[in-house]
C-alpha cells in the first residue's frame, strides 16, 4: 500500500473510457464505501447515501435512460449517441453519489452538500488507495430529475456525481496542477 502522502499526491481522475478490467471486488467496494461515510457531516445528518452499478447493467440502464436522451438533447450528434448508450457500461463500476440535504433547523443546506462532495472525494482516494483509479463525472444525468430517479434518487435527493470506477487501460497522464503561491496568500488588512 503506498504511503498516504504518496497516494494523496499521486491521485488523478482517469477517463471511464480508460477503466478496464480488473473491477473492485465486493470486499473492495464495502471498503470504499466504508471510507465515504467517514467524512466531516455538521449535525452528523448522513446527509448521502451511494448507489451501485454495475456494467452489466448498463445495457438495462441505456434502455431506460436513453428515451430521456434524446428526448433531452434531439440533436445530439451519432458518436455522441452512441457514447451516450454506453454510460454506465464504461467501467467495471460505477457508485452514484446521492446528497439528501434537506432544511434543516440549525445545518444550512449548503453544508450537507459540501459533506456530500467530502465523501465523494473520499471514495475516489479510497479506489485509488486500493490501486484502482477513478473519475467523478455528474453530467446530464446529475440534474436532469427523471433520469435520476430511474437511477435511484428519491423524492428531494439529487446526485453529487457518478465515481466511475475500474483499472486504467493505459497509464494516466497528469494534469498541470496550481502552484501553492497562486492558491495561497497571507491575511492582511491592507487590500
Ligand atoms: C462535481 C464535479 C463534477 C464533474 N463532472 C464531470 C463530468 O461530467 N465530466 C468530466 O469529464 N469531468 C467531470 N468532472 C471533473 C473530473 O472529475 C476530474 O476532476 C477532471 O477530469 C480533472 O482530473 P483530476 O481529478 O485528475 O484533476 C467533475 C468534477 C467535479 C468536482
Amino acid at each position: 500500500m503506498p504511503d498516504a502522502l504518496e497516494l494523496l499526491k499521486t491521485r488523478r481522475s482517469v477517463s471511464a473510457f480508460l477503466l478496464g478490467d480488473p473491477a473492485p471486488s465486493d470486499a473492495d467496494i464495502r471498503q470504499m464505501i466504508e471510507i465515504a461515510a467517514r467524512v466531516p457531516d455538521h449535525g452528523k445528518l448522513t446527509p448521502w447515501r451511494f448507489i451501485l452499478y454495475r456494467r452489466e447493467q448498463g445495457e438495462r440502464l441505456s434502455e431506460l435512460l436513453m428515451p430521456l436522451y434524446h428526448a433531452r438533447f434531439p440533436n445530439a450528434e451519432a458518436q455522441r449517441v452512441e457514447q451516450e448508450r454506453g454510460r454506465f457500461s464504461r467501467s467495471p463500476v460505477t457508485i452514484g453519489v446521492i446528497s439528501k440535504a434537506a432544511t434543516h433547523a440549525k445545518i444550512p443546506e449548503w453544508e450537507q452538500f459540501l459533506s456530500a462532495g467530502a465523501s465523494t472525494m473520499n471514495l475516489v482516494l479510497a479506489a485509488h488507495a486500493l490501486g484502482f483509479a477513478a473519475q467523478w463525472v455528474s453530467d446530464w444525468c446529475a440534474d436532469d430529475v427523471a433520469a435520476s430517479a430511474l437511477l435511484g434518487a428519491g423524492p428531494g435527493e439529487r446526485f453529487v456525481g457518478f465515481v466511475h470506477i475500474g483499472t486504467p487501460k493505459e497509464k494516466p497522464l497528469d494534469r498541470p496542477r496550481p502552484a501553492v503561491d497562486e492558491v495561497l496568500s497571507n491575511w492582511s488588512e491592507a487590500r
